[in-house]
């Protein structure tokens, strides 16, 4: 492996995904190529069905790509998965009911057979993270979806993954409780250094949690644009209001839409 390969994070090379039921094919994926560095923040947006949850079920090794490769750090879903390297998080994320929160979080360290002290430090440590401190015993059905998200969250972070893969993690949530923990979210991927991959349906959403914005054309999925978001890695909520969110913001939307965006961003203006 050369040096400059080594820096990847995730990377995508010319996969592609054909689901077959019977004699019905479905071309989901195409030629997708991507690259993010290691630590780095990659969000994935495009139409309903152009194959978001498919690219990030191959990085979860929920599924073999028909063709191309996906590595994580190098090495294959499969091996990454034997590793514990990621973690996955989705809208879905259950929760059993019937345990108690610090139950259901330790629940992932608990499958992997993790000694019953490490299972409750590693859980307590990532309750205290996401800010659920003072509900380690109460049971889901008592918190709130917000609440809940965040444990999901905390249950992932146990497994000290170098990956969070997440698919919709807030997309149940009201707009006020979804941006804040975006910003929850900001503020654990730089205490952990994790890299993340997101699929997620909002334009603002994938400004504020990336340093690159993959753009997927409706089916079949290929990767169209990628935007790079060039605000660093010290966000606050403060940033919606800078010019650039809005140019950023237009941008995408032009590039969701199929219209070539002839203004000029900002950045490129001051660069000029
Ligand atoms: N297990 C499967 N078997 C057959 N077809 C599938 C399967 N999973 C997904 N597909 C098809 O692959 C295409 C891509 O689906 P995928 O769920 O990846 O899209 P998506 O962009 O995540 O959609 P959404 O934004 O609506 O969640 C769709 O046409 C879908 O019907």
């Amino acid at each position: 492996m050369s040096a400059g390969q080594d820096d990847f994070g995730l990377k995508a090379d010319r996969l592609g995904m054909v689901y077959r039921r019977g004699a019905q094919e479905t071309v989901a994926l195409e030629d997708c190529n991507l690259a993010i560095r290691r630590g780095g923040w990659m969000s994935l947006i495009g139409a309903s069905g152009c194959g978001k949850s498919t690219l990030l079920r191959i990085f979860a090794d929920i599924v073999k790509p028909t063709h191309g490769e996906a590595l994580l750090h190098g090495v294959s879903p499969a091996e990454a998965r034997a590793n514990r390297t990621f973690a996955l998080v989705s809208q879905q994320s259950t929760m059993l009911p019937w345990r108690t929160i610090i139950d259901n979080v330790a629940l992932g360290l608990e499958v992997a057979r993790a000694p019953v002290s490490e299972r409750r430090k590693a859980a307590q440590e990532a309750i205290d993270l996401v800010g659920l401190a003072g509900f380690e015993r109460a049971y889901p059905s008592e918190l709130s979806g917000g609440m809940r998200q965040r444990a999901a969250i905390a249950r992932a972070l146990t497994l000290r993954p170098q990956f969070l893969l997440m698919d919709e993690p807030f997309g149940a949530l009201d707009e006020i409780t979804r941006e804040k923990l975006n910003f929850e979210l900001l503020q654990i991927l730089k205490e952990t250094s994790a890299t993340l991959l997101l699929v997620t349906h909002s334009i603002s959403e994938a400004i504020i949690l990336s340093d690159k914005v993959a753009v997927m054309t409706p089916r079949p999925g290929r990767i169209s644009r990628i935007v790079d978001i060039d605000f660093g890695h010290e966000r606050t909520a403060e940033m919606r209001d800078d010019p650039r969110f809005t140019a950023y913001e237009s941008d995408l939307r032009h590039a969701l839409h199929g219209t070539p965006d002839t203004r000029v961003l900002p950045s490129q203006r001051l660069s000029a």
